[in-house]
């Protein structure tokens, strides 16, 4: 329990709680699915004030669901194998050895230390990936990039990485309206039975567009969508961020991020914001106050 405010203080605190009322109307019972980065888990501090936030929503009547990542962790696993690993287009180049271990460190360690988080802060989480219940099933994802000094068009074989092909709900419908909040590992099953690494940001849409989510929220390591001279965009339509993957501007793990809100909008999904998951508190702050955060992504 935290320290209660002084008494002079409690009105404050009450008055929070009520202007949080309309955001909380807004969101009841609605699906809302949060993308938690390898790069905004660093602080445990933060991990634990991300917890709370998802069983806040939980209590308020809204159904969330985490799709988490872990690039950093499973790069620092690799490096202490002596396994080198290579990046295109913002995906890891997945060989066999690899995909072993992003399996281990994602629905193994990290899946399990923010079921952990979750449920101290008195949540009930279930820890599941995308092989539960065949939630989904990925196809070889392939890449083709421009070489910038020849502009030959070469196609990279990624190995083991895969794209969601069929997202099935029921495992989620099963738990959702239950007082559960799944956690879920961006690992797949591959329709021949093998297992494929997704990118977490591309997991987390394909879920949120299955679900028909209200919003997705990608909490990653920066404000947001940047623009050239690092300044913090608002608000980007679906061409203006198109504009902005052609001409350099979003690079590196961004791009598959802003192609997942596209691809999530395109679902159907009402809203889709970019925003910084290491200020503490960032998904209230995001979904139940009048300030929002982050790029916001719409139609
Ligand atoms: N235009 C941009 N705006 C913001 N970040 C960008 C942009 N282009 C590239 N990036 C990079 O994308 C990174 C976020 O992607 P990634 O490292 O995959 O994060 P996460 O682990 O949270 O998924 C940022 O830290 C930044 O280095
Ligand atoms: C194919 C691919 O790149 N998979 C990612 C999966 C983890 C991830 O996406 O983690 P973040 O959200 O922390 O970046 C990887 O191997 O790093």
């Amino acid at each position: 329990m935290s320290e209660p405010f002084p008494a002079n203080e409690a009105h404050l605190q009450a008055e929070v709680l009520a202007r949080a009322l309309p955001h909380m109307q807004r969101y009841d019972d609605a699906v809302v699915v949060v993308k938690y980065g390898g790069h905004a888990m660093g602080d445990e501090q933060v991990a634990r004030h991300f917890a709370q936030d998802i069983v806040l929503l939980e209590q308020a009547g809204v159904n969330p669901v985490v799709v988490h990542g872990g690039g950093p962790q499973i790069g620092a696993m690799l490096e202490k194998l002596g396994i080198k690993s290579q990046f295109a287009a913002g995906l890891r180049i997945t060989d066999k050895a690899t995909v072993e271990i992003v399996e281990m460190v994602l629905a193994g360690s990290i899946n399990k230390q923010i079921v952990g988080f979750i449920n101290e802060a008195g949540g009930k989480a279930i820890g599941l990936c995308g092989k539960d219940g065949n939630m989904v099933r990925a196809r070889k994802a392939t890449r083709t990039l421009v070489d910038p000094d020849s502009k030959i068009e070469q196609v990279v074989d990624l190995g083991f990485v895969g794209e969601p092909d069929t997202v099935d709900t029921m495992v989620l419908d099963q738990i959702l309206g239950r007082e559960l909040i799944p956690v879920l590992a961006p690992v797949a099953a591959a329709v021949d039975g093998g297992t494929y690494n997704v990118n977490a940001d591309t997991f987390a849409g394909a879920i949120a567009g299955a679900l028909g989510a209200k919003r997705l929220l990608l909490l990653t390591d920066v404000p947001g969508v940047l623009d050239k001279s690092k300044t913090l965009i608002p608000k980007l339509t679906i061409a203006e961020a198109h504009a902005l993957i052609a001409d350099g501007t979003i690079s590196g793990g961004m791009i598959p991020k802003v192609e997942t809100c596209i691809y999530a909008l395109e679902q159907g999904v009402e809203g889709v914001v970019i925003l910084d998951g290491k200020v503490p508190h960032a998904v209230l702050l995001e979904l139940l106050t009048d300030h929002g955060a982050g790029t916001l992504i719409t139609r």
